[in-house]
């Protein structure tokens, strides 16, 4: 137990292979990071660089080939499945870019999912604070199919925070919203860094996204090549633009 470390995930030199031999892919090669407590990092880089395995990495759903995985103060390595389970369901928030809502369930029971799984119930008023400080009070009986997409990724960070997570895992959050409703969510998702006191992780492919954020990290071919605190979206835009020149200069 790591009780008191400052970091709700650490990577130490991770590596992920997927596959053997001549084909393998080596998806992450030695990435050492940390996702400090109340913080909101983006992970930005090219297709196929890695953004997402790094993010399964970190979220213990998938085990890396080599180094060290911490989550919320655990060493994953040497952790029965249903340990991690656990860890993951007691600490750890996704938010996708599918929303993955279960249709035939309405708000209310979506946000409340998470809690019944791990066979607790909600305190009284919980699940309708949480949809009210989503914007979506008015909608707690409505079914996915009777909301926008942007109400739907509402309804998901709703999901993915009732938990009180130590961190939240972000994939492509505002992938598939118009700019004005990904704005929304990118609000919600700062607002839950800054008052919320929760840690947000979020692959982005759009630098504006990625300003939401408190840091940018930068992914190229499984390796981290550069980071941004304070990001704003033209630098970030002009980074991707060198890595892009630089890749194209020097393969990795
Ligand atoms: N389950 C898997 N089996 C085999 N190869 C995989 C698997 N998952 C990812 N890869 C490969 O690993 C590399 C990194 O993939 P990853 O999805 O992490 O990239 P990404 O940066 O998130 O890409 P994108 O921006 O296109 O979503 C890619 O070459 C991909 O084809």
């Amino acid at each position: 137990m790591l009780e008191n470390s400052p970091f709700v995930a650490r990577l130490g030199d991770a590596t992920k292979t997927y596959g053997r031999g001549p084909g393998a892919v080596h998806a992450l090669q030695g990435v050492s990071v940390d996702f400090t407590a109340h913080t909101f990092t983006a992970i930005m880089g090219p297709s196929g660089s890695g953004k997402s395995t790094l993010l399964q990495v970190a979220a213990g759903l998938e085990p890396p080939s080599s180094g060290v995985v911490e989550l919320a103060g655990r060493d994953l390595s040497g952790l029965s499945e249903t340990a991690l389970t656990e860890l993951r369901r007691e600490h750890v928030g996704f938010v996708f870019q599918s929303f993955n809502l279960m249709p035939t369930l309405t708000v209310a029971q979506n946000v409340e999912l998470p809690l019944r799984l791990a066979g607790r119930r909600a305190g009284r008023g919980r699940v309708q604070e949480i949809v009210e400080r989503v914007g979506l009070g008015g909608r707690i009986r409505h079914r996915p199919f009777e909301l926008s997409g942007g109400e739907r990724q509402r309804v998901a960070i709703a999901r993915a925070l009732i938990c009180k997570p130590a961190v939240t895992f972000a994939d492509e959050p505002t992938g598939a919203l118009d700019t004005h409703v990904a704005a929304e969510v990118l609000a919600l998702l700062r607002e839950s860094v800054r008052e919320g006191g929760q840690t947000v992780v979020m692959v982005t492919h759009d630098p504006v996204a990625a300003a939401s954020a408190q840091r940018v990290l930068f992914l190229a071919d499984g390796r981290l090549v550069d980071e941004l605190v304070a990001p704003t979206a033209e630098l970030v835009a002009e980074t991707l633009t060198d890595l892009a020149e630089r890749v194209r200069a020097c393969p990795v």
